[in-house]
């Protein structure tokens, strides 16, 4: 930290320069702090300790440096609403622009809190991502929107702005007070401690239509979630079309170019590319730098909107729970030939006769590599065409 002094009273540092320097000594220490927070409770507590030493001194050399301008309070503030004694969390401010680093770190420092790598607290620091995030699910005034892990509330406050109603699932207490006392003037949002893949999302949702008097219409999720939950995340809400009609996520750039891009439908394709495009329209939007998060993670992310389908346009099976039943067979043992893996659904001849409709051997396997000369649709098309009627024809009926 003594380097650190030195270079932030170097007045020929711009205001970005100090930032930078500042962010990535914190983004490096927050890793360190990461990989460390395994060896034990007593390390642990050592880390928590340097940390926020860390934290607390670099927040004051930001906010005390002349070179940097001292926060304002934004026009649309829910500061007003803080309560008093809560003056610490009043530098969260409502203004899409002041979510960055500064008003990130200032906004954790408030709670005493560090971000934890088991709640995948990466925290956003562009505010210009809250805002193409916001755009994706073109959220507008009275949209319901359902926001998972708002953390500090950055992106909560641009669905707010954008004059949306918002649900906020948020796992940690800390931060659940936190985002409480941000929007405490703010009647549009409503902030519940739940483990959001526990929760009863479905009778949250409908009692928040309930509330809103509104029987009809869709609400929309837009959320920077945690990349450990995403898949229980994805299987808990597409199958909701009923509810929502659009489903925004920031995931994991690897496992969002798993689930969308058609090209890595190969050896790659699993069971869960047959449940997101059996319930919903997946595009893959734009990449999001790991730069962009405090702390940084270690993989880049990516934006993806689902846009789900009506249970009337669903692949015609006569039982969704058997359907996929069947695909986890199919898939189930690696290299496993179809005909082998399906054999207590139905007779090798019928699945061979599958197979052959579309133009695959017999010998074709769930994670099948494809030859150059096979292009990957027909293959597809078995899992998602032929698998399905021919399976809902022949083995549901
Ligand atoms: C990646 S951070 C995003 C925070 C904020 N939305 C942002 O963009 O800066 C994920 C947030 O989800 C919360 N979280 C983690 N696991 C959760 C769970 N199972 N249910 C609800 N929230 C969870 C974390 O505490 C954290 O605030």
């Amino acid at each position: 930290m003594g380097e650190l002094v030195a270079e932030v009273g170097c007045k020929s540092l711009t205001e970005r320069q100090v930032v930078s320097v500042i962010y990535r000594i914190l983004g490096t220490y927050c890793s360190q702090m990461y990989g460390l927070s395994s060896n034990g409770e007593r390390a642990g507590r050592q880390n928590q300790n340097r940390h926020r030493i860390a934290m607390t001194t670099s927040t004051l050399l930001v906010f005390q440096n002349p070179l940097l301008p001292k926060p304002t309070r934004p026009a649309h503030s829910s500061i007003a609403g803080v309560q008093k004694g809560a003056a610490s969390a009043c530098i969260v401010c409502a203004r899409s622009q002041d979510d960055d680093y500064h008003a990130t770190i200032k906004a954790l420092n408030s709670k005493g809190r560090f971000p934890r790598k088991s709640l995948g607290q990466h925290y956003m620091l562009n505010s210009e991502i809250n805002d193409q995030l916001a755009a994706a699910a073109a959220v507008q005034e009275g949209d319901i929107v359902l926001e998972i892990g708002p953390g500090t509330g950055s992106l909560t406050n641009v669905l707010l702005n954008a004059g949306a109603t918002v649900l906020a699932i948020e796992k940690d207490q800390h931060m659940v007070g936190l985002v409480r006392e941000r929007f405490a003037s703010i009647d549009q949002l409503k902030v519940l401690q739940e483990d959001f893949v526990k929760c009863h999302i479905r009778s949250h949702m409908l009692s928040l239509f309930e509330r809103r008097k509104s029987s009809s219409g869709f609400a929309k999720v837009v959320a920077n979630i945690p990349f450990n939950i995403s898949t229980d995340v994805i299987k808990q809400l597409l199958p909701m079309g009923d509810i929502f009609s659009e489903v925004v996520l920031l995931l994991q750039e690897e496992t969002a170019l798993r689930l969308v891009e058609p090209s890595l439908r190969t050896s790659e394709y699993r069971p869960i590319n047959i449940f997101v495009n059996f319930y919903s329209e997946p595009e893959y939007k734009f990449k999001v730098p790991r730069t962009n998060f405090f702390p940084q993670p270690k993989v880049d992310a990516a934006v993806v909107t689902f846009k789900l389908k009506q249970a009337t346009d669903y692949p015609a099976v006569t039982s969704t729970k058997s359907f996929f039943s069947m695909v986890s067979s199919a898939f189930n043992g690696k290299r496993k030939m179809l005909r082998k893996s399906l054999q207590h659904l139905c007779t090798s001849l019928e699945i061979e006769k599958a197979l052959g409709d579309v133009g695959l051997p017999a010998t074709a396997a769930a994670d099948y590599k494809f030859p150059i000369t096979l292009p990957s649709t027909e293959y597809t098309l078995f899992m998602e065409h032929n698998l399905i009627s021919y399976g809902s024809r022949q083995w549901f009926s």
